[in-house]
């Protein structure tokens, strides 16, 4: 279970995040949603460990993410606008060189089946500084399943795919979560959103300002709608 308690973020003079409490639930798919320039990204870093925190706490199975831990880290898979690949090496090299700072057992059979899986195996001694962004994006994808994380926390992670990379990342999600893996999904796709997530949190000027279950019975168009009226009036 990931908390977070009292998250703020000051950046200069300015506020950006406002007392963030939330919680990611066992098992749980949470997504977070709102307009531009509401502190998305600027709280997916900070709980991903890529920005430090004014104030607040970020709580992952009792143990304090700040620290850093080898521990924490391997719990958490985190796929960003920056996927931290190395340019020069192919898709093996890449998922190698990570496989073996996260300790991965059997990393070589894993790597060349999450090759497969992703739809970049053929491609697996190519060096990577000729893929395109989808095919870049297939490969962090990889790269983030490789430790097998507890929780996965995707940031826009549909932004850019083509459909079919847009069916096999749900797939993959999907997976995912029949497995138990918790995932925290940042997205302004609405469809992805009302497709992939158990709970919904609107954020909007840094602060959570709703949140709602997304029982079977609501359908996209009520999302949008329950989404229109919270930002509306909040
Ligand atoms: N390093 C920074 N210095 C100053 N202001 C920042 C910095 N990073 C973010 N901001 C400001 O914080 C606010 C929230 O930005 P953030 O990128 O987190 O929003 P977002 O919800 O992800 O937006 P979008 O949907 O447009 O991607 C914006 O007003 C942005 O200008």
């Amino acid at each position: 279970m990931l908390e977070l308690k009292n998250l703020t973020k000051v950046i200069g003079e300015k506020i950006i995040l406002r007392n963030i409490t939330l919680t990611l639930r066992e098992g749980e798919t949470l997504a977070v949603i709102g307009p531009n320039g509401a502190g998305k990204s600027t709280f997916f870093k900070c709980t991903v460990g890529l920005l430090q925190p004014s104030s607040g706490e970020i709580i992952l199975d009792g143990e304090a993410v700040k620290k850093k831990s080898a521990a924490v880290k391997k719990k958490i898979g985190f796929l960003g606008h920056e996927s931290f690949l190395y340019s020069n090496m192919t898709p093996l090299e890449n998922l190698r060189f990570y496989g073996k700072l996260f300790k991965v057992r059997d990393l070589e059979k894993k790597s060349k089946e999450l090759l497969k899986e992703v739809g970049l195996y053929l491609f697996r001694d190519t060096p990577i500084h000729s893929f395109s962004r989808g095919m870049l994006q297939r490969l962090a994808i990889a790269k983030v399943l490789l430790p097998e994380p507890k929780i996965l926390m995707l940031d826009e992670p549909h932004t850019g795919l083509d459909q079919e990379a847009v069916a096999l990342l749900n797939r993959i999600i999907k997976e995912k979560q029949q497995g138990g893996t918790s995932i925290l999904i940042i997205s302004h796709d609405f469809e992805q959103v009302h497709a992939l997530a158990d709970r919904v949190a609107i954020l909007k000027k840094g602060k959570v300002v709703d949140t709602i279950e997304l029982a079977q019975h609501l359908d996209l168009q009520e999302m949008k709608a329950w989404y229109e009226k919270v930002v509306k009036e909040a």
